[in-house]
């Protein structure tokens, strides 16, 4: 089996995936494989110059969307593209999928908008793998409220987390084959184990 090399985390804010990332890191890297783990939207300096202004400034949807793909081609071509290419891991908390959960679910831009901006930045390349970590959006919440203060998109509605998850559930159903889904609802152990089970199953 072809392991994967693209892997991309995906999931609502709370649901867990930082929590996972470097024990994930650490078990693809065990296998002697080199490993970048980045992140999104962001990964490179003007990528994360406009992560500050996606998460704190208030601004219309079609911008926002339109600024975390500006991000994403950066992210690409500097970072994810030259990895790729040099035959190492990507682990990437967050791509794509996340502009179609948010900024497609979230805030209402049209999904054949977004498809147009995935070709033109990235000629429509996704991840070979996508972890996507499922939670009930009330839970997440909790989970958030006791860990940190909210950015714009952590303080938005519970009914924004169930148009966000419906259009990953959407993404999903377009690829199937790309997604596992790891229910983060258990124990951080329980999930833990999901997750190697998972990366196992493809080949890590
Ligand atoms: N399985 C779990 N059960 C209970 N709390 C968890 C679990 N996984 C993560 N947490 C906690 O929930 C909060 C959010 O987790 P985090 O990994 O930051 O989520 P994300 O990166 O998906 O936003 C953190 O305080 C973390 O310690
Ligand atoms: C990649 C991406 C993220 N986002 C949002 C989702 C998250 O709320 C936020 C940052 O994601 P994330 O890095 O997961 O935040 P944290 O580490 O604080 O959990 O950006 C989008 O709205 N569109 C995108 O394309």
């Amino acid at each position: 089996m072809n392991r994967p090399q693209f892997i991309s985390f995906e999931g609502i804010d709370g649901a867990g995936k930082s929590t996972h990332l470097a024990a994930t890191e650490a078990r693809l890297r065990a296998t002697g494989a080199t490993v970048v783990r980045t992140r999104e939207p962001g990964g490179t300096v003007l990528a994360e110059t406009l992560r500050e202004l996606v998460l704190h400034q208030r601004m219309d949807a079609l911008s926002e969307a339109l600024l975390v793909f500006a991000a994403r081609r950066e992210h690409w071509l500097d970072v994810v593209q030259p990895a790729l290419q040099r035959s190492e891991v990507v682990l990437c908390d967050r791509f794509a999928d996340a502009s179609f959960a948010y900024q497609g679910g979230g805030r209402g831009v049209a999904w054949e908008q977004l498809q147009v901006l995935e070709r033109w930045t990235v000629g429509g390349r996704t991840p070979d793998l996508t972890l996507w970590f499922t939670l009930d959006p009330a839970e997440a919440a909790r989970r958030r409220a006791a860990a940190r203060e909210a950015d714009r998109f952590e303080a938005q509605e519970l009914d924004f987390f169930h148009r966000v998850h419906a259009a990953y559930e959407r993404r999903r159903q377009e690829s199937p084959d790309r997604f596992e889904c790891i229910d983060a609802a258990p124990s951080v152990q329980a999930v833990g184990e999901q997750l190697a089970a998972a990366l196992q199953r493809r080949g890590w």
